[in-house]
């Protein structure tokens, strides 16, 4: 059975039908990216898988579970507990140090585990930097803390928005192998977003988001 499967998915802003998936499966330990050109609604399709937001209609089945079927609070924990997200712009708390920021994700999950947060940011190379604030930090190694952060609740499914988008061309490929070994290290899948073809180049497994997604985008 996939770890995610995605049915008849919709979501529209005001009149404007931007996600319409029939049909999206992704098998457990996968690492797969979707290819699509900015504003074809990929941000939005990862967001209604996350929970971030609602979708219109459609069907979501998350590790076994139909997300819908669930109340909310059962719902934000199977999400808390199943998925880690990357953000494009990292998204991390500025008053908070490296090692809170990825505690404070375990708090929403399976709780605050601080041995396994040290392991992960020595993983990503910050073991020296725990107590270190965002803006202490070189955009590459704010980039390290969202991937430990992503991975703290031990999630089967790892979310990456454009997660190098804001890096160089060096440092955007060792991120993302970083990236990828991370997430097979923990057994997460990853499903990935990008528009750039250095990035998807790196993948075995390429999807058109376009040919995923019938929804024709304003
Ligand atoms: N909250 C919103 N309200 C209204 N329209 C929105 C909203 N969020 C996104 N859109 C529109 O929906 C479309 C898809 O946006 P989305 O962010 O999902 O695309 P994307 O493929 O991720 O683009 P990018 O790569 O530039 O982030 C765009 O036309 C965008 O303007």
């Amino acid at each position: 059975m996939p770890l995610l499967t995605v049915q008849n998915l919709s979501k529209a802003y005001g009149p404007h039908r931007v996600v319409d998936v029939p049909a999206f499966a992704l098998e457990a330990g996968a690492q797969v990216a979707l290819r699509g050109e900015s504003g074809s609604g990929k941000t939005t399709f990862l967001h209604l898988i996350a929970g971030i937001l609602a979708p219109d209609a459609g069907r979501i089945e998350l590790a076994g579970r139909e997300v819908a079927a669930l109340g909310e609070a059962a719902r934000d924990r199977l999400r808390a507990e199943t998925i880690g997200y990357i953000f494009q712009t990292f998204n991390l708390l500025q008053g908070h140090t490296v090692l809170e920021n990825v505690e404070l994700g375990m708090a929403f999950g399976r709780g605050v585990d601080r041995a396994h947060a040290e392991a992960l940011l020595k993983r990503v190379g910050l073991g020296d930097k725990l107590g270190h604030y965002p803006r202490q930090l070189s955009t590459g190694q704010q980039q390290r803390v969202a991937v430990a952060r992503a991975l703290a609740n031990r999630p089967k499914l790892v979310l990456a928005d454009e997660p190098t988008g804001n890096l160089d061309t060096r440092n955007s490929r060792e991120a993302l192998a970083l990236i990828r070994e991370v997430c097979r290290e923990n057994g997460a899948a990853l499903l990935l977003v990008s528009h750039d073809e250095g990035v998807l180049g790196q993948f075995e497994q390429v999807q058109d988001f376009a040919a995923l997604n019938q929804a024709s985008v304003p």
